[in-house]
């Protein structure tokens, strides 16, 4: 479990960029972190991975704060993706960049090397490609593997689909589903209100250094207030469904409430095919009311 207790966090040790921010993740959660450029999403990830340590109040992993954990004890509970690659990935091929996070810490060896191997075979990489010939959605993929290989129990990603394709982020991301699915905690930030729609469960929401909203991903993504305060746009879906139901005659109705492209779907076709229902009650109706033939 990740907890917030008060945490204020400066970089010159004067301004604050973090503001009396308090909140926990528990484990196996997938929260995804919004808002306005400049908010403290970065500070806040760089918090949980402990290269920050607040100025005051606690952060804590599993109940210990990390000014009390070590950066090797720190590191092997919470792994890291960077938003650019490069940043993480130094070895000459696929297989030593996967293997360093073993050899790394002294723990190389016939257990490492497998689970390398099952990686290699998971993600259909080339174990002897050179990583900086690699594309970038591939490369982005291999410093996901880096981590994942390792088994934390926390991943924090810092806006993993930047620079994407389409894609290369539907693949970043659905390794991430499989890792969440798996029982770590996934925690990341992402202007990409798409891609927070269909993976994360949980939505913080920031501007200027404070938490204006918590909680599951579509509650938070419909608050108009929320959207206006941290500068969000939801979904395309969900925006749609929330201009529908402002229209009397579909508030209420599936139409207002659908968040995703199935959800919208079933409920567009239950309300055409209640519509060509009545039209036909109608037609019976007057048929039934028409004057018969003669005079
Ligand atoms: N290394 C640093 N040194 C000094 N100030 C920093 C540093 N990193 C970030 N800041 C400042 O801290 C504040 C919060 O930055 P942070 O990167 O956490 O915001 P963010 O919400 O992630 O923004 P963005 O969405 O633009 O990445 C900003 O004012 C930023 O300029």
């Amino acid at each position: 479990m990740i907890e917030f207790r008060n945490v204020s966090a400066s970089y010159d040790g004067e301004l604050p960029v973090l503001r009396d921010v308090s909140l926990t993740i528990p484990d196996g959660d997938f929260v995804a972190f919004a808002g306005t450029n400049g908010a403290g999403k970065s500070t806040t990830m760089r918090l949980i991975n402990g290269l920050l340590k607040p100025t005051s109040g606690e952060v804590l992993l599993d109940g210990v704060p990390t000014t009390a954990l070590r950066t090797s004890e720190v590191a092997r509970k919470v792994g890291f993706l960077f938003q650019n690659p490069d940043r993480q990935i130094c070895q000459p091929t696929v297989r030593e960049e996967l293997l360093f996070g073993f050899t790394a810490v002294g723990e190389g060896g016939p257990d490492a090397e497998a689970c390398v191997d099952a990686m290699i075979e998971a993600f259909g990489f080339d174990a002897d490609a050179e990583p900086f010939l690699l594309n970038r959605g591939t490369r982005q993929l291999l410093a996901l593997a880096s981590i994942i290989v390792r088994e934390p129990d926390v991943v924090v990603l810092d806006e993993p689909t930047t620079g994407l394709d389409y894609r290369e982020c539907a693949k970043v991301m659905e390794a991430v589903g499989r890792l969440n699915a798996a029982g770590a905690t996934v925690v990341m930030v992402c202007h990409d209100m798409e891609v927070v729609g269909d993976y994360a469960r949980r939505v913080i929401a920031m501007t200027a250094g404070t938490v204006v909203d918590d909680g599951p991903t579509f509650k938070v993504l419909r608050r108009p207030e929320t959207l206006r305060r941290a500068h969000l746009l939801p979904p395309q879906v969900t925006e749609v469904s929330m201009l529908l139901g402002a229209d009397p005659a579909l508030a209420g109705t599936a139409v207002a409430r659908a968040d995703t492209l199935d959800e919208m779907a079933a409920a567009v076709a239950a309300l055409a095919s209640e519509a060509a229902r009545a039209a036909a009650r109608e037609r019976a109706a007057l048929g039934a009311c028409a004057p018969m033939g003669g005079e």
